[in-house]
């Protein structure tokens, strides 16, 4: 697999393994600059523990995962911390703190990566990450279980846009969402995307997602990635889970759903 100067994160030969079960045996993946990538496969496949991998949180049994060139493991505290505050991430369950206002929860990397900010400039910042993840400003003031689910996903986007990252991670972020509530969030991961220049992993079950917004989308199966490519070439490409994900009813109708449209989200008037 070749490497380009916009690949920002490199994965190659990633061994991950708990007691006797392997979950991942010699992954490759590269994540280019600007792209929203997709990554999806069955329960268990280890999307989970790849985001993890990859920012850090798990250091591999096998292979290498450099972002923005650098190989993690391989940095001191100072150099890894600098380039961990470069990332966003939104984990499955929003992880916000439950005794902290939405605003306090976006000041907790304020606090921990800034702390030359004073309590106003943290307010401002806060303020205006609330509003980016399009929550009206009387959200700051509310606990998490003040608000709806999708508000509660919204929030802890908020709190991943804290820092002004380059990357962002989502896990699932639209699992649980209605329908409606869900493309809602999808437009604004791409129009956060196309804002901020940001580079977006994002794992999903979620076909809508994939067919909405994702342009490149790798696939998870047999402990590696099996495919990571634009949706056509992964529709095409010969495997039964595949087969089964794209090709089946859920498949067809996410298809002609964003058939239907591709005309006015492609010229942005659906933003
Ligand atoms: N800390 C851990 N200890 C032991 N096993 C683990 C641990 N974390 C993950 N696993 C195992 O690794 C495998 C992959 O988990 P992971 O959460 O990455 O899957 P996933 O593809 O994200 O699944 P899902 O789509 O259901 O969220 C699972 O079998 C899981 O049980």
């Amino acid at each position: 697999m070749s490497t380009t100067p916009d690949t920002l994160i490199q994965v190659r030969g990633l061994v991950n393994q708990f007691g006797t079960q392997r979950v991942h045996d010699g992954l490759d993946l590269d994540v280019r600059r600007g792209e929203i990538l997709g990554v999806v496969g069955g329960s268990g496949t280890g999307k989970s523990v790849l985001m993890r991998s990859i920012v850090g949180l798990r250091p591999p049994d096998g292979g290498s995962v450099k972002v923005f060139g650098q190989q993690l493991d391989a940095l001191d505290d100072r150099a890894r911390r600098a380039i961990e505050r470069r990332f966003g991430v939104l984990f499955q369950d929003g992880a916000l703190f439950s005794s902290l206002t939405v605003g306090e929860n976006v000041e907790v990397p304020l606090r921990e990566y800034h702390p030359e900010l004073d309590a106003r400039q943290r307010d401002l910042i806060a303020d205006l990450k609330v509003g980016l993840a399009g929550l009206p400003e009387s959200a700051g003031d509310k606990f998490p279980s003040q608000l709806s689910g999708g508000m509660r996903k919204r929030a802890a986007l908020a709190r991943s846009l804290a820092l002004d990252p380059d990357i962002l991670f989502l896990d699932e972020p639209t699992a649980g969402l209605d329908p409606i509530g869900a493309a809602a969030f999808d437009r604004l991961i791409r129009t956060l995307r196309d804002a901020l220049g940001l580079t977006v992993f994002l794992i999903t079950h979620d076909l809508d997602t994939l067919y909405s917004i994702c342009d490149r989308v790798a696939v998870l199966a047999e402990r590696k990635v099996l495919v990571c490519a634009p949706l056509p070439e992964v529709e095409a490409f010969d495997h039964p889970w595949i087969r089964d994900y794209f090709h089946g009813p859920r498949g067809r109708a996410a298809q002609a759903a964003t058939a239907s449209q591709a005309v006015p989200d492609r010229q942005g008037t659906d933003r």
